[in-house]
């Protein structure tokens, strides 16, 4: 059994749960309360940003040059997404100013990091790549699900589903395999442990956003 199989194993009952969220599914029915999309929209451009820091951190520590050229790929990728949410987003809802990381957000990104710099390059790949896969998965259900009609998140939908980003995240989970497969038992464990750790911080992130979280103090 590859690596990610048995990965994907560890958090398919997360990812259902991802896929349930209200959040979601009021995503995909164009229902979605303007303010939990702004809301969404402005960590999410919080995030994009350290998550390309955190993918260039992890180029850079890759042994094998075409890896690193796949994650200066991954971290373009990611502010080129960035740049598209700033200019078309976050002018269209009429998003504005610089934002402060939610505790969620401050979380997620902090953990990346910490990863992408400290662990070992293998467990820092596994960190990552529910960034990828889960919003893969997440963004083919909502496409295969939406509502008939227009949807005023349709843009976004179609971001994820997009076979674009296809291409990227089997890319990385291909890498993952690799690497995987030159890693003992202990270090792909570790692999898999970082691996279920984003995929609860993504499905905190959804969360966050849909209940508009603030700092308590
Ligand atoms: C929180 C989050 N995770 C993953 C992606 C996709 O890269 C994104 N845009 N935002």
């Amino acid at each position: 059994m590859k690596w990610s199989e048995n990965a994907w194993d560890e958090i398919e009952n997360i990812y259902c749960s991802i896929i349930e969220m209200p959040f979601n599914q009021e995503l995909l029915s164009g229902t979605l309360l303007l303010e939990r999309f702004q809301f969404y929209m402005q960590q999410d451009g919080v995030y994009l940003v350290e998550f390309s820091r955190a993918l260039s951190l992890i180029a850079s520590r890759c042994f094998n040059h075409p890896y690193t050229l796949d994650f200066i790929r991954f971290a373009e990728g990611a502010i080129v997404v960035e740049r598209s949410l700033h200019e078309g987003y976050f002018k269209q809802f009429n998003v504005t100013g610089t934002t402060e990381a939610s505790p969620t957000c401050q979380n997620y990104t902090q953990f990346l990091l910490t990863k992408a710099s400290l662990d070992q390059v293998e467990v820092a790949m596994a960190a990552v790549l529910p960034c990828f896969w889960i919003y893969k998965k997440a963004g083919d259900y909502i496409y295969a699900n939406q509502h008939e009609g227009i949807n005023p998140y349709q843009e976004w939908i179609n971001t994820y589903a997009g076979e674009e980003f296809g291409l990227l995240v089997e890319k990385a989970i291909a890498i993952c395999d690799a690497v995987a497969e030159t890693c003992s038992a202990l270090q792909r464990e570790q692999m898999t442990k970082a691996f279920v750790m984003a995929s609860k911080l993504e499905w905190m992130f959804w969360d966050s956003a849909y209940r508009l979280e603030k700092w308590p103090v």
